[in-house]
């Protein structure tokens, strides 16, 4: 078996008093995509946060890539994280900010053109992002993610404001990423989708 990218063993987070994880453990290996599924609350972004390096357990092991994860520059150049909405640049066009993405990182995965075609975004090229709609702004998150080389994805709900339609693409394009060796994992409501990018899933129960 391929060692694994993701190790989490026993991970319990207090915040504001509260337990919010419990023992908690979660692995994923190069080409598993693994979603992590419960309901409101259960914890999906905390676990994400401490993957990635934002959120320190109270207790417990956290092993991503060679180590703990750090939010550091050597760590995000293998890591890409897609949560909350980002910051747009101001002044720059969707086109502008696949091309920034593709500048920063050595060796894209795909063209800036191409994840245009990818990501639905064709016609939108121009624009600024916060002329686009939701779920095109989230297609553009996305894209940003996926357009440059990385080892592992954390996802956030990738499937916020995303018609059917795209989310069936999305799960190509995740089982893709994943093809090439990639590692996923994401917090998602959407069974559908973790079925669709044939996904291992893990439900999360609410600590407390
Ligand atoms: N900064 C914080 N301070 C106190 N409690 C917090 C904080 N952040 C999150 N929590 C609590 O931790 C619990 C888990 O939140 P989290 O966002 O990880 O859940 P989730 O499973 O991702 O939920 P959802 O499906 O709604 O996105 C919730 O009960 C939430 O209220």
């Amino acid at each position: 078996m391929k060692a694994e990218i993701v190790a989490a063993r026993d991970v319990r987070v207090e915040l504001g008093g509260h337990r919010v994880l419990d023992g908690v453990a979660l692995t994923a290996s190069p080409g598993q995509i693994v979603a992590i599924a419960g309901e409101n609350g259960a914890g999906k972004s905390t676990l994400l946060r401490c993957l990635a390096g934002l959120q320190t357990p109270s207790s417990g092991q956290v092993h991503v890539l060679d180590g703990p994860p750090v939010d550091a520059a050597g760590f995000w150049r293998e890591v890409a994280l897609v949560g909350d909405e980002p910051a747009w640049y101001p002044g720059l066009s969707v086109l502008e900010h696949l091309e920034m993405a593709l500048s920063v990182h050595d060796g894209g995965r795909l063209s800036a053109q191409a994840a245009l075609s990818a990501f639905a975004l064709d016609g939108r090229a121009d624009q600024h992002p916060l002329t686009l709609s939701t779920g095109q702004r989230q297609r553009l998150s996305l894209a940003m993610a996926l357009i440059r080389p990385s080892r592992l994805l954390l996802l956030d709900e990738p499937e916020r404001g995303l018609d059917a339609d795209f989310r069936a693409r999305l799960g190509d394009l995740l089982r893709a990423y994943a093809a090439d060796g990639g590692t996923v994992v994401m917090a998602t409501h959407d069974r559908d989708l973790a079925t669709a990018c044939g996904a291992r899933l893990v439900t999360l129960e609410a600590a407390c």
